[in-house]
């Protein structure tokens, strides 16, 4: 049996501090491939502690969390690196592109890491741009692009990667609402085709997009209604 992609069992994350701060307690929560999960909550509520804890940049200080399969728990802090870059592709609020390299070579240049050889990768940049719409601007800067253009382009680097999960960080936050909406169809598009998403935003909207969606307040997940409810 195929494992969900993501199984939090009991997590939790205490800041230090002082002051001590609680961030996240007792997250139950799984997520099998193909869903498109939403988690929605105001400021403050944890929502990027969750990301960072999912995203295998902070490990929780309770409970466990496995990815695809593996306890994340037991690994050393290069394991959780390679996990990562070989099954999360991450779509931020700002883009953060290179600005002085071509959406294609963005795309390419987030594959090294990975190890892809270089022909392989001129290819998967290709594909990955066609794909969010961005044929004709394969060779522009992003300091020439749209909000919507290159928010495009990161979601292409991030698939480039053939993520099992893309997590997306307010990934409408820097948008007018038209260029949201677009890169909204994009997200839809992706899900149809089988993808794994798992985005975080303040705005309950966008929250809306998702197949299931998921409330964080004080740490702690709760059910919202499913997307056709809230709709
Ligand atoms: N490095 C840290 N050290 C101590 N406390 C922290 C740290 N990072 C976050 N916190 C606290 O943990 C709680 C959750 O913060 P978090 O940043 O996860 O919320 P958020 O929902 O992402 O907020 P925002 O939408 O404003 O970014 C808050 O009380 C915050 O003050």
């Amino acid at each position: 049996m195929t494992p969900p992609v993501i199984a939090l069992e009991r997590v939790g994350l205490t800041y230090p501090g002082p002051p001590e701060t609680t961030a996240l307690a007792d997250v139950d929560l799984r997520i099998e491939t193909g869903e498109y999960v939403t988690i929605v909550g105001p400021s403050g509520s944890g929502k990027s502690t969750f990301l960072n804890v999912v995203g295998l940049l902070d490990r929780p200080t309770s409970g466990r969390y496995f990815l695809d399969g593996t306890d994340t728990s037991t690994l050393t802090d290069a394991e959780r690196s390679g996990l990562r870059g070989s099954r999360i592709g991450f779509v931020f609020q700002s883009f953060h592109l290179l600005p002085h390299r071509t959406a294609a070579q963005n795309v390419e240049l987030s594959m090294v890491y990975q190890g892809v050889p270089h022909s392989e990768r001129v290819v998967r940049a290709r594909r990955a741009l066609l794909l969010v719409g961005l044929r004709h601007r394969m060779t522009a800067m992003p300091t020439t692009m749209s909000g919507g253009e290159r928010q495009r382009v990161a979601i292409a680097r991030a698939l480039a990667g053939k993520p099992k999960l893309l997590l997306c960080d307010e990934p409408t936050g820097n948008l007018d609402s038209a260029t949201a909406d677009e890169v909204l169809a994009h997200l839809d598009a992706l899900h149809g085709a089988g993808m794994t998403i798992l985005l975080i935003t303040h705005d309950p909207a966008v929250a809306a997009r998702g197949t299931r969606s998921l409330a964080i307040r004080d740490g702690r997940l709760t059910v919202r209604a499913p997307r056709d409810v809230v709709r």
